[in-house]
């Protein structure tokens, strides 16, 4: 078994005085891959946001595991009550984050090799300059990326998937030990979808990767656990899940049709509209 990277416990949180996330308990692992999935407005993101230190629970805690040990074994996680001098979130655990594509400003002047080597931030000082083999990096991402020739442009200039390429490259870029993906295939075509997947797969040999996404069937196929928020949080420690708990959790009727080795899921024949707040209800 994998080492813990972050454990969640006992988290609940919320906007004003509205509790979207109840009693979640979630462990992430050394290399997890971890698709989370959930009705619209079940509290992914919001989930999310408190992993990345953006929203602070109102109850409960997350710990994030110290960073390596000299002998480049895996420090123990720390306990923040037993050890006051670490915060839950410590600056030496980093994280890369691909946003959902809604919330990106199009309009901010940066060019995508900007947006890039702005995922380096933090290997610099506010005022020095980027280095030339932070540069280099950049280089290598941009062509992994597939965006080179328009390292240039500005960000408002790229159709939605070339955006999503470069938000991709800047969550990627500082080699971090988790990424977390929401929504990374909204924009991205057909082919560089196959291409996100094939890259998610090489970063995962490095890194934890959390994948918020609507497409139960992109996230059964490529993920290694998987979680469902609603409220509270499911989880399933691999990607065998039933028909009973997909239903249970989307509120849904879902079938589970055999595809190869796993299980291939799609909509069980339901009337759409009956407020089962289910995503694909809404279309
Ligand atoms: N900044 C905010 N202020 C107040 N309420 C919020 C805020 N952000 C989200 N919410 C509410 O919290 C609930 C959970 O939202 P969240 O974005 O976490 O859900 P989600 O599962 O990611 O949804 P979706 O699948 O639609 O992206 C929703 O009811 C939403 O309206």
């Amino acid at each position: 078994m994998s080492t813990p990277l972050i454990e969640i416990k006992n988290l609940s949180a919320g906007y004003d005085s509205r509790t979207v996330l109840r009693d979640v308990n979630l462990t992430v692992y050394d290399r997890d891959f971890l698709g989370i999935i959930g009705p619209n407005g079940g509290g992914k993101t919001t989930l999310i946001k408190c992993i990345l230190g953006l929203l602070k629970p109102t109850a409960g805690e997350i710990l994030y595991r110290v960073t390596t040990a000299p002998n480049n074994n895996p420090a123990p996680l720390v306990d923040s009550a037993a050890n006051p001098q670490f915060s839950t979130l410590n600056s030496q655990f980093s994280m890369g984050y691909l946003p959902q594509y809604n919330s990106i400003d199009r309009k901010f002047p940066i060019t995508v090799e900007e947006v890039i080597l702005s995922g380096l931030s933090s290997q610099k000082s506010l005022i020095s300059r980027f280095t030339a083999s932070h540069r280099e990096k950049a280089r290598q991402v941009i062509a992994r990326m597939g965006l080179e020739g328009l390292e240039d442009r500005a960000i408002g200039a790229l159709s939605g998937g070339q955006l999503q390429r470069a938000l991709l490259g800047r969550a990627i870029i500082s080699d971090p030990e988790l990424v977390v993906l929401d929504e990374p295939s909204t924009y991205i075509d057909k082919r560089f979808e196959a291409r996100l997947y094939e890259l998610l797969a090489e970063i995962n040999h490095d890194c934890a990767i959390i994948l918020v996404s609507h497409d139960i069937g992109t996230v059964l196929q490529q993920v290694k656990s998987i979680a469902c928020v609603n409220e509270t949080l499911d989880y399933h420690p691999d990607t065998g899940v039933s028909e009973e708990w997909l239903e249970r959790n989307f509120n849904c009727p879902i079938e589970l049709l055999g595809h190869g080795a796993l299980p291939h899921r799609i909509l069980a024949e339901h009337k759409h509209g009956e407020g089962c707040g289910c995503c694909h209800c809404e279309h």
